[in-house]
């Protein structure tokens, strides 16, 4: 009998038995620091919601003198609706749970007068604080050319929130770009308060001060929050660990749930020491360990347990699966991107027929934000209702429509909205003041505003801005000129190549301007694809015609029953009965990782993606895939070899090893949520009517002879169509020739992998 029945009525305690005996120890543990560390899916989160539950119900703290921090404004609303349906339904209405900044943007509200700020503070986003950035730039006499204003800005926010002030970083700057940054950010910080504005870092970083500044308010906060509880402890900051400290030191009731496995964010900040030396601030803390899992299948959590013992850096940790084994992975290995997405379109549809799952139950993963287009367009293509999470849909991203403006301009050059939308991007130095003298000039003349722009040497506009518009109105010409002649894609890397947009974004090189380049290849490859598939109609035309329906699509479900699509960062502390990580490829899971350190957390990201699978894991993985505009091969992803062959099957019934039927014949159904488990479809899976082909690299026969290549020799290859050898390199199975192939350019391939056929 556990120790709660003594002190409360039976009654009271009834929700307590959702609990294992570990789980309620942790919710009964009210007083004092307390950390819970576990892996996946073994009741963290469940733990804090019912610790909270407990504390109104049964030890009768008032809601309001509640504070729990979440990772998302979603967690918090479900935990808030969570702890609705454990109480009664209003219960949860006054307990402060959010996300450190919802909360800590409400308290500033009512306090930070008292810093010299007016309560009716801006809060300015992501976008407000590069133009003020570059206003002090400006003044400053600094161009963003040699320093773009997003890596000031990621770099202001990286000090931000290590609680670097102004003060430090100036200290410790020693080479000219630091010291550039140095004077930016203390004329920013000094501009922000001028605006009576706070940026989002500053949201954490005003309550420290005001805590400082004015301990009695920190006194009367430590006494309103009584209870204090964090979720996802591994990802908070320095200044979150800082105000988090600061607000429990007088009760001490810190209670943090966290997983060093998961720790995916130290790219923002995150500190993964604030986990592992909670006990260094808290030498009296209680640790409790949790061991059983209660989300996912034995087979998905062996895969989960198998992948991250590779890393070298984390606690040993023992996570049981409390399910049975359910089905095994399934290895979705497709010819290119847009047939792997069609696959999980055909999965998606067939689970849900079979086995009458609504769309809700399923998820699909992708690495990087750029791929959800492909994703997005096969959902649409076969009316799955989908909704993506921490993102924009793809065509709704801001470079992807700044680079749509350009293509709608060159079209169609009375679209006076796509002007403006590109006319100063990338910056050219035409401000708001020369625009409106435009709109001017056009009206006066009953022109376009185009022409207007073209002609603006007749308007008496100073000659700088007469360059800089010529300069404009020569790309857009140049690019209708192309347009004429070539293909959407032709149009679009003329852009790319003459504004140097994507070379801007890599110097750039924050994590903000790396997805951006990456949305802005995928459209470039997307084009390449257009006119592969399009040979007599992939004009900018037909290009736009097909986009701009895409982009019209609504992803803004009336209902809640969708598909979620989402990057594995943003899948964090969710659960889905059937998930879908997509991208399987060397470089793109694991990204580019340079250092064991980087790889480590690739590692960790995908030991998050395979936990948030309840019953039925798929893995895909594509044999090539558009990149850099060009269809490039992919090798398939090294995580897939740390999981045991023998619990994924290949679909089309192909084997990693030995026959996984062995899997499949003591497969005990973990928790249905489809009201029976899922099991593989007779006959395979639909797709398994494609012909598998196996992955890239593999050694097969070549289609010719060698001896057969010799310069001009004209020959077919399965990805970059027809093209002529240029030149024959070494004999045997070393052989190279090198290809002009028509659209894809030049390349050197080797001859026993390429399987070319000659025409
Ligand atoms: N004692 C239990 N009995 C039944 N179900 C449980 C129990 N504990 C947890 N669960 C269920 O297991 C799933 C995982 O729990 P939860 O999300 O709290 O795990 P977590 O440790 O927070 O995971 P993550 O590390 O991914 O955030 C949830 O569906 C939860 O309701
Ligand atoms: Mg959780």
């Amino acid at each position: 009998m556990w120790a709660a029945n003594l002190l409360f009525p039976e009654a009271l305690t009834d929700f307590l038995q959702g609990l294992n005996d570990v789980q309620r120890q942790a919710v009964l543990a009210t007083e004092g620091p307390v950390m819970v560390l576990a892996g996946a899916g073994s009741g963290k989160t469940r733990v804090i919601t019912y610790r909270i539950a407990h504390l109104i119900r049964n030890v009768g703290v008032l809601p309001q003198n509640i504070l729990a921090l979440t990772f998302t404004n979603k967690a918090a609303g479900e935990m808030r609706q969570r702890i609705d349906s454990i109480l009664e339904y209003g219960s949860a209405s006054s307990l402060w749970i959010g996300t450190f900044h919802s909360v800590f943007a409400r308290l500033l509200r009512s306090y930070i007068h008292l810093i010299g700020y007016d309560r009716n503070f801006s809060i300015f986003d992501a976008d407000d604080s590069k133009s003020l950035i570059k206003q002090c730039m400006k003044e400053l006499n600094l161009s963003p050319e040699t320093l773009p204003v997003n890596l000031v800005h990621s770099a202001i926010s990286k000090a931000k929130n290590s609680f670097v002030l102004p003060p430090e970083f100036h200290r410790k700057a020693i080479d000219d770009q630091s010291q550039k940054i140095s004077l930016v950010y203390e004329r920013y910080v000094h501009k922000l308060r001028e605006n009576n504005a706070l940026d989002f870092d500053d949201l954490l970083i005003k309550p420290i001060e005001l805590f400082t500044e004015q301990p009695r308010v920190l006194e009367q906060l430590q006494d309103y929050f009584k209870y204090l509880l964090i979720d996802e402890y591994q990802d908070t900051n320095r200044v979150q660990y800082l105000v988090a400290k600061m607000i429990a030191e007088k009760h001490r009731n810190i209670f943090v749930v966290g997983d060093d496995a998961q720790s995916i964010y130290s790219w923002r900040g995150a500190d993964i020491s604030n986990i592992l030396n909670f006990n260094d601030d808290y030498g009296d803390a209680q640790v409790f360990k949790l061991v059983d899992n209660y989300r996912s299948t034995k087979t998905i959590l062996d895969a989960a347990n198998s992948v991250i013992s590779r890393n070298t850096h984390q606690i040993k940790k023992e996570l049981v699966a409390n399910a049975g084994m359910g089905e095994p992975i399934t290895l979705i290995e497709a010819f290119n991107e847009k047939r792997e997405a069609e696959k999980v379109a055909e999965h998606i549809k067939s689970i849900r027929l079979s086995k009458g799952a609504q769309y809700r139950s399923f998820a699909v993963f992708y690495r990087t934000n750029a791929q959800s287009r492909v994703i997005e367009d096969m959902m649409r293509q076969n009316r799955i209702p989908y909704k993506i999470f921490g993102s924009v849909s793809f065509y709704k991203r801001k470079e992807i429509k700044d680079a749509v403006a350009y293509m709608r301009l060159v079209l169609n050059d009375r679209d006076s909205e796509s002007l403006l939308r590109v006319i100063n991007f990338p910056p050219r130095k035409i401000g708001d003041v020369s625009i409106n003298k435009l709109k001017e000039f056009a009206e006066e003349r009953n022109i376009s505003l185009y022409e207007a722009v073209k002609r603006a040497g007749e308007g008496g506009f100073q000659a700088r801005l007469v360059n800089a518009l010529t300069q404009f109105t020569d790309l857009i010409e140049a690019m209708r000129k192309q347009a004429e002649e070539g293909t959407a894609y032709d149009v679009l890397s003329m852009l790319y190549e003459t504004t140097g947009l994507l070379s801007l974004l890599k110097e750039e090189n924050t994590p903000e301007a790396l997805a951006r380049h990456e949305n802005l290849q995928e459209l470039l490859s997307m084009t390449r694809d257009f006119a592969d598939h399009n040979p007599n109609s992939a004009t900018l035309g037909d290009f736009l015609s097909t986009i701009s329906l895409a982009s019209d699509y609504d992803e803004t479900q009336e209902s809640d029953n969708y598909v979620s699509l989402m990057t594995v960062h943003a899948a964090k502390g969710l659960e889905f009965p059937v998930v879908f990580v997509t991208g399987m490829e060397e470089k793109l899971f694991p990204l580019n990782s340079y250092e064991p350190g980087e790889l480590e957390e690739e590692r960790r990201l995908f030991y998050v993606a395979i936990t948030r699978a309840r019953e039925k894991l798929f893995l895909s993985w594509a044999q090539s895939r558009y990149m850099y505009g060009q269809p490039q091969m992919c090798m398939r992803s090294t995580f897939i070899n740390e999981i045991n062959p023998n619990i994924i099957v290949t679909e089309g019934g192909r084997k990693l090893s030995e026959s996984p039927k062995k899997v499949a014949a003591t497969a005990m159904a973990g928790r249905p949520v489809f009201g029976s488990s899922l099991r593989p479809q007779p006959g395979g899976s639909p797709a398994a009517k494609v012909p598998t082909v196996k992955p890239a690299g593999s050694a097969r026969p070549t289609g010719a002879a060698k001896s057969e290549y010799r310069p001009g020799t004209r020959v077919q290859h399965a990805i970059f169509g027809p093209g002529t050898v240029l030149e024959v390199q070494g004999s045997g199975a070393k052989q190279k020739v090198k290809i002009n192939f028509r659209t894809a350019g030049e390349k050197t391939l080797m001859v026993q992998y390429a399987n070319l056929k000659i025409v």
